[in-house]
């Protein structure tokens, strides 16, 4: 297979194309395509690629277009700003225009910052840096006269906006009048329309629920949002503002740096995001990014990087600006946590459980920082919801730490001939029958870990996991090979191990022998929960496993406990207290637990505790529409803490349902089956609570 200039496969992605030697056309075409995409991204909130492949195309034309200066035209991408507004919108021309952003993708690009800004100061002491995040929304720009919201139009092309003030009005982060007794004549106020991952959540749920198109990301609802012809369904929508720069300002003086600058919003009742800091040198920069960095799961919105921007507003204008984006300022991004590839083949993997996972074997990508090859596809039903398909390229999402997953595939890239993945109707590791009980999403090899090897290394692999035993030096391979040579079955015989034994297996020296030796004898002394955990028991989860232990206290009164037992723990349901239950009839668990004991595990023990009563107990709420005060989540764990359950789904078998506005056809049904519904302040009066108070922070 052809790789490109960066690396990345060339079947695989839309850079096909003409050839990279043939410039001229090359360049042509990469105009062509990236001016298609940014139509689809920025004019129809609605791209047809990663971002990732979209920034690796316009670096493509920037290297070419530095190699041949001539190829620079100023209908070039690399010369320009976001789209062309819509025409359905009133055109707001920008006074001072708004402009994007360079990108920093590496620390070299930082530091190379830095040294600009240095060399365009002249100046050798280090430099002062406002940094703050950058939230993946769209950027508007909201006009002030006198203190009174007068206009606000959205980035547009840089230059011409849409006007979209009617639809910012229904934004409630966005204050109407600023909270000053003297306002300026007039302000620019400059920043983000996002949306919260939770209010994206339940957008989707509703558009689902009412048959209507589901938003890609929170960035695309965010825009599709905003530029509505008609405000009442932005008005529907949960908006979030984030301000972050300045346009004009007139009948005030401009404060003496950006972070002055957000203080001043901040005082007038404008939203300016807490994470941001003023540090020094490059070395300041890379150290927020860094703590960002670990924070950003936590965050309640996306965002895609970091901006770094030089403090002093008078630095800023010496500095000043290129065609399209400031000197004076640089976003550095995470690594891209989407990108495209194309599925070679779709096999199955069997876990400790025995479910059967559809794998998609991937040509090898660059996404979340590491290269990828698999990419789980969930299960069947997944896989024939997306329509994905041996052949087909395809969007592979990697966040975090989380697995990568296939996201969707590619339409307009689809070849002719693709092919469907079809469930093996036995386990490819150990034969025994695939079976998928009517009512379940997933398939399980009925070999149990007895005689399905793929199930017992999965078993053992959790056992020793970091948040069960924690075993070092006892990883995939050593377990394989234990599994394999029939050393060792279950956990047990784990502690059976001796040095002679694994010291004959590949790749074992003593010495490493023996610190597998010295981590078992340490794992001995563990806790109760990590014990519970380790058992594997289906749906007893870290959480579940503490709760247990909390709850019961020591082994034997687990061991001991009935279903109706178990359902008094908070947060175990029907589902879960049954696997428990069946799990700890079964003679070959109860006798691993007692050999796992006779080993010398141990624990503190205490006795059960006694639980306050829970008035939801055996409640099952289902929550549907925007409640005022509560978001679906806080309504869902005071729920939760009182005992209740919440379900996805209205039934016969539910107690109430808690209505909100818009609340679609989950109310129908419940009006239908004739259950209970409640509003927000009935809840809290069964509750006994109060509403929160407004979850917007403002500084
Ligand atoms: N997938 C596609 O087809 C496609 C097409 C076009 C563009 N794109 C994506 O759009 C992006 C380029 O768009 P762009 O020109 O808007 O640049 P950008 O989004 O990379 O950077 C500029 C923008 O950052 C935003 N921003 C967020 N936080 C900020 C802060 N604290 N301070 C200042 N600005 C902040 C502003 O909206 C500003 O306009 C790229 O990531 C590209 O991949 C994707
Ligand atoms: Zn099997």
């Amino acid at each position: 297979m052809q790789a490109d200039i960066f690396g990345a496969p060339a079947a695989a992605t839309p850079t096909s194309g003409p050839e990279a030697d043939h410039w001229q056309e090359r360049a042509a075409w990469l105009k062509s395509e990236l001016n298609r995409h940014s139509h689809a991204y920025y004019v129809l909130d609605n791209p047809s690629i990663p971002d990732a492949e979209y920034d690796r195309m316009f670096r493509e034309l920037v290297e070419l277009e530095l190699a041949h200066p001539d190829l620079v035209t100023s209908d070039s991408p690399t010369q320009r700003v976001g789209g062309k507004p819509l025409p359905q919108f009133e055109p707001a021309r920008h006074a001072l225009p708004m402009l994007s952003l360079n990108n920093a993708f590496g620390e070299e690009d930082v530091v190379s910052f830095d040294r600009r800004v240095h060399e365009g100061l002249q100046n050798g002491d280090d430099i002062t840096y406002s940094t703050e995040l950058k939230f993946d929304g769209l950027a508007i720009s909201v006009r002030y006269e006198n203190g009174y919201l007068v206009q606000a139009a959205t980035r547009g092309d840089g230059a011409t906006g849409e006007n979209v003030t009617a639809n910012i009005r229904t934004v409630r982060a966005v204050p109407l009048r600023l909270h000053t007794d003297t306002p300026p004549a007039v302000l620019e106020v400059r920043g983000e329309v996002l949306m919260f991952k939770a209010d994206f959540a339940r957008l989707n749920e509703r558009q689902r629920e009412a048959g209507q198109k589901e938003f890609v990301n929170p960035r695309n609802a965010a825009a599709g949002s905003l530029r509505q012809l008609d405000s009442k369904i932005t008005a529907q929508r949960t908006l979030r503002f984030f301000a972050y720069g300045i346009g004009v300002l007139e009948g005030a003086s401009m404060p003496a740096s950006h972070s002055a600058l957000l203080d001043w919003y901040a005082s007038m009742g404008l939203p300016v995001c807490r994470e941001r800091a003023v540090v020094h040198g490059a070395q300041g920069l890379l150290e927020f990014f860094h703590a960002i960095g670990d924070k950003r799961r936590g965050l309640a919105y996306d965002i895609d990087g970091v901006v770094y921007k030089v403090d002093r507003l008078e630095q800023q204008q010496k500095l000043g600006f290129v065609s399209r984006a400031p000197r004076f300022a640089i976003a550095h991004k995470f690594p891209a946590e989407e990108a495209m590839t194309v599925v070679q083949d779709i096999g199955v993997q069997v876990g400790r459980t025995g479910a059967i996972t559809p794998v998609a074997r991937l040509v090898p990508v660059f996404v979340g920082g590491v290269t990828v090859t698999n990419a789980t596809l969930h299960n069947e039903d997944e896989v024939n919801r997306k329509d994905i398909q041996i052949g087909d390229s395809v969007i592979v999402r990697r966040a975090g730490d989380v697995i990568p997953e296939v996201v969707a595939y590619v339409p307009e890239l689809r070849p002719d001939h693709v092919r469907r993945f079809v469930m093996p109707a036995s386990c490819p590791v150990c034969g025994s029958a695939i079976v998928r009980p009517e009512d379940e999403a997933i398939a399980r090899c009925s070999g149990g870990w007895i005689k399905c090897p793929a199930q017992r290394k999965g078993g053992l692999l959790h056992f020793v996991s970091r948040r069960a035993l924690d075993i070092e030096g006892l990883g995939e391979q050593l377990v394989e090979q234990l599994v394999d040579r029939h050393i060792i079955t279950t956990a047990a015989d784990l502690y059976k191990l001796g040095l002679t034994a694994l010291s004959e297996l590949d790749r074992m020296a003593e010495k490493s022998a023996q610190n597998v030796l010295k981590a078992l004898e340490k794992s001995k002394s563990t806790t109760l929960a990590r014990f519970i955990y380790a058992l594997g028991i289906r749906h007893v989860g870290e959480a579940t496993a503490k709760e247990l232990a909390r709850h019961f206290g020591n082994l034997d009164a687990l061991l001991g406990a009935s279903e109706e037992q178990l359902l008094e723990v908070a947060d175990i349901g029907p589902v879960v207290a049954r696997s428990i239950v069946s799990f700890l009839s079964d003679p070959l668990n109860t006798e691993l637990i007692e050999q796992l004991r006779a080993a010398g595990l141990h624990w503190p023990e205490s006795e059960p505790m006694v639980e306050a009563p829970k008035p939801f107990a055996g409640k099952t709420f289902v929550l549907t529409g925007t409640l005022p005060n509560l978001t679906r989540d806080e309504a869902a764990a005071r729920i939760e803490a009182a005992g209740g359950k919440v379900a996805g789904s209205v039934s016969k078998k539910t107690s109430y349902v808690v209505a909100g506005e818009e609340a679609g056809s989950k109310l129908t049904k419940a009006q239908e089956l004739g259950v209970a519904i409640l509003d927000e302040p009935e809840l809290l009066d069964l509750l006994g609570q109060q509403p929160p108070d407004d979850a917007m922070t403002k500084d």
